[in-house]
Parts: C-alpha cells; sequence; structure tokens
C-alpha cells in the first residue's frame, strides 16, 4: 500500500500537507464505530438524492431577481450557470467514481491536497449544508404560512414564525421541518431515500404542471426583444440563478451506502444536472413567454404570480405552493443527510470528535451524529434571520467546487494509473474551465460575503489547530511508524 505522502520541505509544512492515500480512503469506507452503514441505494435513488438537494428555493423565487437582469434570455442565463455547474459536476463525477467514500469534496482534498485544505475544505462543506440548510428551512416555513393562507385562510403569527430580530420569537415551522427530516434520517437511509423519491416526483410534477399551465398562455410577442439588457445581463443572471443548481454534488456524500458506486454515482451527479437544466430552462422559458419580462421586477413568488396571471383562477398557484413545501422539504431532507455523513468521514480520520462515527447497528445509521447536526441546525433556523449566511453558502460552495477540479488534476498526475470509472473528457480544459469559473463567480460577491467567509475561515483554522491537527489519524499513524523506525 501506498504510505500517506506529504510535500517536502520543513517537518510542519510536511504536516500540513500530509495526504491520505486513496486505497486506504476507500478500503476504510463503511466502516463506523459500533458498526457498518448499510448499501441499500441503487442509481434511482441516487439520482433522485441529487436531484432532492438541489431542486428548491432558488426556482420557486430567483425568476423575480434574474428576470430583471436578463430579459426574456433568462434562459441562456439558465444554459449558462448549468454550463459552469457541468464542469465541477465532472470533475465530481471523476472523483466520485474513484474514492467512492461518504466524504465528498472533503475526502477528494484529503487524498489530493493534504489535511490542512482537506480541513478547510470540509470546513467550508459545512457552509454548504449546515448552514444552507437552516436557511432553506427558514424558507420552508415562509411558504407553508404562504399555503396555509391561500388554502385555509389561515396563518401562523410572527412570534411564532420569525426569528428574534425578525420581529418574532422562535421560528417554529423551520425547527418542525427540521426535526421531520431528522425523525426519518433516524428510521434508516433507505426509508429516507424513499420518502426523499416520492417528494421529487411529486416537485418535478408540480413544476411541469407550471410549464403547461403557463404555456397555455404562450405569447410570442413576450419574447421580443429577447436580450433588452445584452450579454452583461445575460451573465449577471446567471450568476444570480447559480445557487439554484448547487446541490448536484449530494450523490457524492453517499459513496458508502450506494450499491454499486463507482457506477453509479457519476451516472448520478451527471443526470441529475441533466434534469435540473432541463427543467430550469423549461420552466423559464414557459414563464418569460406567459408575461412580459419587465413584470418581473420585485415579485417574490415570482412563479405563483405567473400562474395566477395564467390561469386567471386562484387553485393553480396553491398546488404550486403546495409543490414549494414539498420541493423544500425534500431539500432539508437530503442535505441534512450530506453533512451527517461528511462529519461521519471527518471523524473516522480523527479530525472532529468519535462520536460522529458512532453508527447505530439496529438502524445503521449515524444516529449521535444525525440529533447533534438537527439540534445545531435547528438552532441556528429558530433564532437566526438568515439572509446574510445564504451567501455565505454560495462562496464556500464555490471554494469547495474549485478544489474538486483541482483535485482532479493532481490526481490524474500522482495516480495516472488508478482504475476510474469515469473520466472528465478533454482533460484538462475541464477541470481548468472548472476552477476559472468558480473563482469569477466567488470574485463577483460582495465585500460584507467575503468578510463573513474570511472570519469563518479563521475560526475554522483556529479549530483545527486546538483540535483536528492533534486527533488526526493519519498524523498519529506515522508518528507511531516513526517511533518504532
Ligand atoms: N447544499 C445544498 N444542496 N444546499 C441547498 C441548495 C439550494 C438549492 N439549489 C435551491 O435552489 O434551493
Amino acid at each position: 500500500m501506498q504510505r500517506a505522502a506529504g510535500g517536502g520541505g520543513p517537518g510542519w509544512l510536511r504536516d500540513l500537507t500530509r495526504t491520505k492515500p486513496v486505497d486506504q480512503i476507500v478500503a476504510e469506507g463503511g466502516h463506523g464505530e459500533g458498526g457498518e452503514l448499510k448499501r441499500s441505494m441503487g442509481l434511482l435513488q441516487l439520482t433522485m438524492f441529487s436531484v432532492g438537494a438541489t431542486l428548491g428555493t432558488g426556482i420557486f423565487v430567483v425568476l423575480g431577481e434574474a428576470v430583471p437582469l436578463s430579459g426574456p434570455a433568462i434562459v441562456v442565463s439558465f444554459v449558462l450557470a448549468g454550463l459552469t455547474a457541468l464542469f465541477s459536476a465532472l470533475s465530481y463525477a471523476e472523483l466520485a467514481g474513484t474514492i467512492p467514500v461518504s466524504g465528498s469534496s472533503y475526502s477528494y482534498t484529503y487524498a489530493t491536497l493534504g489535511e490542512l485544505v482537506a480541513w478547510v475544505c470540509g470546513w467550508c462543506l459545512l457552509l454548504e449544508y449546515a448552514v444552507s440548510v437552516s436557511a432553506v428551512a427558514v424558507g420552508w416555513g415562509q411558504y407553508l404560512n404562504e399555503l396555509a393562507d391561500k388554502t385555509i385562510g389561515v396563518t401562523i403569527p410572527a412570534a411564532l414564525s420569525s426569528p428574534p430580530g425578525g420581529g418574532g420569537v422562535v421560528n417554529v415551522p423551520a425547527v418542525a421541518v427540521v426535526l421531520l427530516a431528522t425523525f426519518l434520517l433516524l428510521r434508516g437511509t433507505s426509508e429516507s431515500a424513499t420518502a426523499n423519491t416520492v417528494m421529487v416526483f411529486l416537485k418535478v410534477g408540480v413544476l411541469v404542471f407550471f410549464c403547461v399551465v403557463a404555456f397555455i398562455a404562450f405569447r410570442a410577442g413576450n419574447l421580443t426583444p429577447f436580450a433588452p439588457l445584452g450579454i452583461a445581463g445575460i451573465s449577471a443572471a446567471g450568476s444570480k440563478v447559480f445557487f439554484s443548481y448547487i446541490g448536484f454534488d449530494a450523490a457524492s456524500t453517499a459513496g458508502e451506502e450506494a450499491r454499486n458506486p463507482r457506477r453509479d454515482l457519476p451516472l448520478a451527479i451527471l443526470l441529475s444536472l441533466g434534469i435540473v437544466t432541463l427543467l430550469y430552462v423549461a420552466v423559464g422559458l414557459a414563464a418569460v413567454a406567459a408575461q412580459p419580462w419587465r413584470e418581473f421586477e420585485g415579485a417574490e413568488a415570482s412563479l405563483a404570480m405567473v400562474l395566477d396571471e395564467a390561469a386567471g383562477v386562484p387553485w393553480p398557484s396553491a398546488v404550486l405552493s403546495l409543490g414549494a413545501v414539498i420541493a423544500i422539504a425534500s431539500v432539508v431532507l437530503t442535505v441534512l443527510y450530506g453533512q451527517t455523513r461528511i462529519l461521519f468521514a471527518m471523524a473516522r480520520d480523527g479530525l472532529i470528535p468519535r462520536i460522529f462515527m458512532r453508527v447505530s447497528p439496529r438502524t445503521a445509521v449515524p444516529a449521535a451524529n444525525t440529533v447533534i447536526v438537527a439540534a445545531f441546525v435547528s438552532l441556528l433556523a429558530a433564532l437566526v434571520p438568515l439572509g446574510r449566511l445564504a451567501d455565505a453558502t454560495s462562496i464556500g460552495t464555490l471554494f469547495a467546487f474549485a478544489l474538486v477540479n483541482v483535485g482532479v488534476m493532481v490526481l490524474r498526475r500522482t495516480r495516472p494509473e488508478m482504475p476510474r470509472s469515469f473520466r472528465a473528457p478533454l482533460f484538462p480544459v475541464t477541470p481548468l474551465l472548472g476552477v476559472g469559473f468558480c473563482v469569477y463567480l466567488m470574485i463577483r460577491l460582495d465585500v460584507a460575503t467575503w468578510t463573513v467567509f474570511v472570519l469563518w475561515m479563521l475560526v475554522g483554522l483556529a479549530a483545527y489547530f486546538a483540535y483536528g491537527r492533534r486527533h488526526s489519524r493519519l498524523r498519529r499513524a506515522e508518528a507511531a511508524a516513526g517511533e518504532r523506525a
């Protein structure tokens, strides 16, 4: 077996850049403390997992912000954002097929760029998963209120549906959806995956329903002029809608619970991106063809607005709200799942406490881990107004994506001979473009977001030096080997 490799140079540098051998990462897959994860997911469930984590708040609200920038050319913006995602998705697909474990980009980085960068990546994934799922849960509460208002004319009072500082005391619906998802996750992975698959079919159905109703109101005249604000507008809208593509990578956190991960993970990642892109383009086209693009300005529930106008009766938009409630619940479920599995992988490496890798022998899920993550996420969702943190999600995610693109290039150099079930085409053009796009989108985010990001990273580094570095299993094993020698 290949030995843990570190860079050359002084000892401390070697320490921080120590990589974990791929073969060792793969061999440890599935094992936790006290039990094993169970391989229960097939291609359909994995694909639905990624679609589940992706189709959510974004498509239900983003048009109101993006269409005023692009005009009817929003369709092109969706394709553009989808392409941007595709380059990173190809890199995810390659590494997920080669290193099919639960840690996703954290584990890929550990194998290619070393322990410190892996830690930083894991810390970014907290933004992509745990923090984003709190934000999404808050959004769920708002849709629930809207649905209740439309159907039975009741709403939850603000004191119980907003955080302190947002005009309330505690956000009960946000906590409720997190607890619901936790309950499902604790029952078992296959149960959760089945529930998710049903929810995904429902939400895709609702978006198709939207397209059908909106196409009835199709007016070709609405599509001209097609790009009133030019290329600049199209690309600005493109970076706005990028958020709605985040999540195609979720299947890569299920590597240790997939029945045939080497074949199915790359397929699930690419298929889910394809499905989501098609849906987004169709929804975007239907929306701007049904309604003049200027009317999207400032519309919060933009899809509901289009339906109200197109149908002339209120029930289709109630169906849409129901769809949003289901859609967002499945995002909460899958993203919460992903977070627990990433922490599971980090605990196995000793970088965070072992309790995160304790598997319940009865249900084969990391139960304590799930409860801790759920408690943390509920607390955030209940008490913090999360508007700001949503941008922090984007920056953390883009950074993790960039690392995966770099990881592909590194692994092709360091382990060219490894069997790869999927290879990114046109190497190294695709991962290079992947890095380029991620960095470009990061630069476009504002100073406040960068400040949050830098502070977050500083806290993360402090945690690494206070705990992770000292408990690293790789480091300890090497120290022990050094003593024996
Ligand atoms: N890590 C994640 N999958 N976070 C949720 C992403 C949000 C999702 N793309 C949406 O539009 O709602």
